[in-house]
């Protein structure tokens, strides 16, 4: 199925008035937007080349990027949609290779994919950069101190995938290292970073990253509550001390006005000697590409991250693409953890059954008795009521601490609830269920709060910091409450971070309700996902399996059986060329 835009209105902006031909076409179907169109229509023009299949071809290219794609499939987008006017299949992708716009750089043709030029680049210098490291000598270990250090730090049965994960990840300077939720990642980083500064004469520099503030400051905290089980010694802990983590844009050294290039790159090294990214499912092709040619050849590299999670925001499905490609290339650089140690058994269970692509699994424990886990129909108006009034029960309480001024209070109950959508618009999306909120909010309460009453900032707003601001210190996927100071002035009390005026807060929004794609990186003790219906082109595997491994307690999904077994099985598919690139010479 391709995803296309709909719209009744004839002045709809993503309608290219001026497009012709195929470009027209496929606008009018909704397949291309404007932007698609007028990009196409302009590097063709600079390149000279007027075929309309390969304007076709260039704009499905830019549509691919859009959509998370790396690159384009002609051959295969072709079988998704026979009915749409497609160009004869024979020699299309060779018209573009043998064009214009392939000679002068514009776009590039490998392994039967097209891509942008700047796209084919940055996986291409991803391979290369990967591959050097693969083939560079193994760093030097005492292998004495190595095993005993790692039967001491990862003890017995029960730590046995862990130990070798480590061990593996002190023997090689590239590891991958993949787990579920709660399969013991971090644990996991604890102890190798023991291992490693154990092994090293002087003092290591380690960075540990991640793609959002939120993450690296889950990250820290993790790592740091590691350290405090009994086979930590406090020389381990000694070693470890002061470690702290930051974003991937503040560790690159952001520059001002430009959110693809840093201060760090190819000339200019990151000085660590160990670097671990955390949440490496969301970092996008650009970012890894940037990272990979930042690191020292010599430093230790150790990506982690959940590969069956949805993809970065941005293009790319790097984390998955590496594991697949390294399978074929470099097994060894890949350490799986795959027992979970976290979750009783429904939350495991109904991921476990979402990762195997197995729907009548995933309802039967839905259905089952166990608290932890539940499926509400949207039809039983009695239940959803009762959903909604607990919802709106959350937000008076957190209004509540929020009057009385308790800033941490209301910071620590942010986490204790979530409700995730799908979409952003819609009777299912995130819009309207802050709305929805709200309005239970001053029913209850009998004040005017929230924007349907103008009132956009009030005490127990809750928000979602959605752009880096490093002035202020704040990060995209932030989160935070606002609440009344003892001076009777709002502020706004950021996880882990400062308070602020409201004012100074540009790029915000209210978190009643928040998206799936937004929620990665974060938890909540219990959660609750809005299933949008089962011909929602968003509902997918990778989204539903994000969206219940964000609950650490419980999880409540509101959708019918036929959506669960959409969500199951509706891949989110990205195409990119990492994986074969990866795999062959
Ligand atoms: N081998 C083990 N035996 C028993 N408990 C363990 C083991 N490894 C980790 N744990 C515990 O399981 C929980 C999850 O571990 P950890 O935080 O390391 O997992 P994670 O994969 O990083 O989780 P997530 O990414 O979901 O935050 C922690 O409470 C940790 O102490």
């Amino acid at each position: 199925m391709i995803e296309r835009w709909e719209s009744d209105d004839p002045f709809d902006a993503r309608l290219a008035r001026s497009a012709t031909g195929l470009l027209a076409s496929f606008n009018q179907e909704g397949v291309l937007t404007a932007a698609d169109v007028h990009v196409a229509t302009r590097a063709a023009a600079l390149a000279g080349e007027e075929r309309d299949e390969v304007r076709l071809a260039v704009a499905l290219a830019v549509r691919a990027v859009r959509h998370g794609s790396v690159c384009v499939d002609l051959a295969a987008l072709r079988e998704t949609e026979e009915t749409l006017p497609w160009p004869a299949a024979d020699g299309w992708l060779e018209a573009v290779a043998d064009s214009p716009l392939a000679a002068q750089s514009l776009v590039q043709v490998e392994d039967g994919l097209l891509y942008l030029d700047r796209y084919h680049r940055e996986e291409g210098q991803v391979r290369h950069d990967l591959l050097a490291r693969l083939a560079s000598p193994r760093p030097v270990a005492d292998e004495a101190l190595l095993e005993a250090s790692a039967a001491r730090l990862f003890p017995g049965e029960g730590y046995a995938e862990q130990r070798a994960a480590a061990l593996a990840a002190s023997r090689q300077s590239t590891t991958v290292l993949t787990g579920g939720p709660g399969t013991g990642k971090t644990t996991t980083v604890a102890g190798l970073l023991a291992l490693l500064t154990e092994q090293s004469p002087t003092p290591l520099r380690v960075a540990l990253t991640a793609p959002t503030g939120k993450a690296a400051a889950r990250l820290q905290e993790a790592v740091e509550g590691a350290q405090l089980a009994p086979q930590f010694t406090d020389a381990d802990r000694a070693r470890l001390n002061g470690l702290t983590a930051s974003t991937l844009h503040r560790l690159l050294g952001w520059r001002p006005g430009s959110s693809t290039r840093f201060k760090h790159h190819r000339t200019n090294r990151l000085p660590h000697d160990v670097i671990v990214v955390d949440e490496t499912s969301m970092v996008s092709l650009t970012m890894m590409a940037r990272l990979l040619e930042a690191v020292r050849p010599e430093a230790r590299l150790i990506l982690v991250g959940d590969p069956d999670q949805l993809a970065s925001v941005e293009a790319g499905a790097v984390l998955s693409d590496l594991v697949a490609g390294l399978a074929v290339r470099s097994p060894d650089a890949v350490a799986a953890l795959r027992t979970t140690h976290r979750f009783g058994g429904a939350i495991g269970a109904l991921a476990a059954a979402l990762r195997d692509g197995d729907a009548d699994a995933a309802l039967d424990v839905l259905k089952s008795d166990d608290p932890a886990v539940e499926l509400v129909d949207p039809a039983d108006e009695t239940r959803t009521a009762e959903v909604e009034r607990e919802l709106v029960r959350h937000a008076v309480a957190l209004h509540e601490a929020a009057l009385a001024g308790d800033a941490e209070r209301c910071v620590r109950m942010l986490d204790e609830s979530r409700l995730l959508c799908a979409h952003r618009d819609g009777p299912w999306g995130v819009a309207h269920w802050n709305r929805q909120v709200e309005r239970g909010l001053a029913e209850t309460t009998g004040e005017p709060l929230g924007i349907g009453w103008g009132h956009e900032w009030y005490p127990g707003r809750p928000v979602l910091v959605t752009a880096n601001d490093y002035g202020l210190g704040l990060f995209n996927g932030d989160t935070g409450v606002t609440y009344q100071d003892a001076g009777g002035d709002l502020r706004v009390a950021i996880a882990g971070g400062a308070t602020y005026a409201p004012s100074r807060l540009g790029d915000i929004e209210t978190l009643h309700a928040m998206t799936v794609h937004k929620s990665q990186g974060s938890q909540a003790r219990s959660v609750t996902v809005l299933l949008p219906p089962d011909d929602s082109p968003l509902l997918t595997r990778e989204l539903f399996y994000t969206a219940v491994t964000r609950a650490q307690e419980r999880v409540r999904i509101v959708g019918t059986p036929d959506a669960v077994t959409a969500a199951i099985t509706h891949r989110a598919q990205r195409a990119s060329g990492l994986r074969q690139r990866l795999g062959h010479d």
